[in-house]
């Protein structure tokens, strides 16, 4: 099951990979003309009714999939609106090899009487709500017809997200889907084929470009709060400063008073809210989560907290009683197994943290992405094992992140990753965060590493987060 917008990310991986959307594109219009050969004998009239997405021009392909049949293509609208290029090349091809299509720009006027299957291409997984016209008004006139109504992908008007249907949707009784099935899918009457088009499974297995596509924010905005320091003072800080450089509005580390100036002092963008300690102890919790949960802020427990009993004490009453979502990271790790927690946690352990966890003990992630899986559905949270390569898992499903360089086997890379993960858990799921995280963080590193292979800081890497989430060369 895949829903539309990680489909979209998949496909943008497989890109990545090297099978460009074109390519499924002809193996999507393959499969739709195979069940349209499956419902009607050779000599049938098929009327082909497309919009002007990806989903039209998977219908434009099928078209030259059907010799034999009487093919009559219709675009809802003008050419020239097609949305994208491929879909537009597929259009023109139909035009230039004379094949009967045309533009219907008044779908009052429609007439799919003579129709023995009508191809449902209007619209795919880039929809929501209920059908505008011209879709609507064709939408009535297809399922007003007599014909067998093949649907591309799903039937116009289905939410792919969230199995929704529009009131005016399309009814089919055939659906073609791509890759994998949709939700809700099943749910419909009409019998659904889920057709192979040669997406490779690396495009889902390794985090790719669109991972990071589908995490990103799109607006400033979210709070993250950073509890930690005290032993420490860098950690904190750069968790901090990723968070911002992550998307989110406001970062707030909160650390023992004695260290607070020192963490002011890294950075001006940041506000440090000082409590009466040395280090974490108990008595800052009930604090600290009246103030996450009052703002709806991202938690980040545990960078330079060091290890003190008090301390860990502290982390562990703070994730007893916090609702929200939070990233655990270093010390505060330990406290993890077997805890009683509402919080929704992305766990960031190295593999040494991992294996103090209870996880697999591995010199390589990459080999034991199984064991981690397991790990993390025993845990109950998500699990980015940090490494050469990343394992990210929410015990079900499992991804790997292949980004990253030598140098950064520095200290403070894990503490960017953490402030990362937060900034994109703001507004993404917790293992789709942790997935696009992992991989930002580590182009990040690659891009510092084209000047300075082992000499790159993670101070630095903060610099490259937002070229690395929000520009052109991550694909
Ligand atoms: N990996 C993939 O994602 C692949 C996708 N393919 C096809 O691409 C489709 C998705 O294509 P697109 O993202 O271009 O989107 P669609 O072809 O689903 O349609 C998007 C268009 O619909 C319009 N629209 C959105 N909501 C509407 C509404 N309520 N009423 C009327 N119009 C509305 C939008 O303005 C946009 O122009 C898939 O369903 C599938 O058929 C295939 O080509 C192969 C691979
Ligand atoms: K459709």
């Amino acid at each position: 099951m895949i829903t539309g917008e990680r489909m979209a990310a998949v496909d943008e991986n497989a890109a990545a990979l090297g099978v460009p959307r074109k390519q499924l594109m002809e193996s999507s219009g393959n499969a739709v003309a195979r069940t349209v050969r499956d419902v009607a004998e050779p000599g049938s009239s098929v009327a082909i009714v497309a919009g002007r997405g990806n989903n039209g021009g998977d219908a434009f392909v099928a078209a030259r999939f059907l010799d034999g049949y009487d093919v009559t293509t219709l675009l809802l609208g003008r050419a020239e609106t097609i949305g994208t290029e491929i879909a537009r090349e597929n259009w023109q091809a139909l035009e230039d090899a004379d094949y009967n299509s045309r533009e219907v720009t008044d779908s009052s006027a429609f007439d799919l009487s003579d129709a023995d299957v009508i191809v449902d291409a209007m619209l795919g997984t880039g929809i929501s709500g209920d059908l505008r016209e011209p879709a609507a008004t064709a939408a009535e006139a297809i399922n007003v017809a007599d014909a067998t109504v093949v649907a591309v992908d799903v039937p116009s008007g289905f939410d792919a997200d969230d199995g929704d249907h529009a009131t005016n949707g399309v009814t089919a009784d055939r659906i073609v889907t791509f890759h994998d099935t949709k939700p809700g899918l099943e749910a419909l009457e009409a019998e659904s084929t889920v057709a192979d088009i040669g997406i490779p499974a690396a495009a889902e297995r390794f985090v790719g470009p669109g991972d990071v596509t589908l995490a990103r924010p799109e607006d400033r905005t979210g709070r993250a709060f950073v509890v930690g320091g005290g032993p420490y003072t860098g950690a904190p800080a750069l968790a901090a400063q990723a968070a911002l450089r992550t998307g989110m509005e406001l970062s707030f580390v909160a650390a023992p008073d004695a260290v607070a100036g020192e963490i002011q002092g890294y950075s001006e963008d940041l506000i440090v809210q000082p409590y009466e300690q040395d280090i974490l102890t108990p008595a800052q919790v009930d604090d600290l989560v009246d103030t996450a949960e009052r703002y709806d802020d991202i938690v980040v427990l545990g960078p330079g907290l060091g290890t003190a009993d008090e301390t860990l004490e502290a982390a562990r009453q703070f994730l007893e009683s916090y609702t929200g979502p939070a990233v655990v990271d270093a010390d505060a790790l330990e406290v993890v197994p077997g805890l009683e927690t509402d919080a929704t946690l992305v766990c960031t352990p190295n593999r040494r943290e991992l294996a103090r966890m209870g996880g697999p003990d591995v010199d390589s992630l990459a080999t034991a992405p199984a064991e981690i899986e397991a790990f993390a559905a025993e845990l109950g949270h998500v699990v980015l094992a940090k490494g050469v390569d990343d394992v990210v898992t929410d015990g079900e499903r499992t991804r790997i992140s292949r980004s990253g360089t030598a140098g950064m086997a520095v200290g403070g890379t894990g503490d960017t990753l953490a402030g990362i993960v937060a900034g994109l858990l703001d507004h993404a799921e917790p293992l789709e965060a942790a997935a696009a995280a992992a991989r930002v963080n580590g182009i990040a590193g690659e891009r510092l590493a084209e000047r300075d292979e082992c000499g790159l800081l993670a101070s630095e890497l903060l610099d490259e987060i937002p070229a690395t989430l929000w520009g052109e060369h991550d694909a």
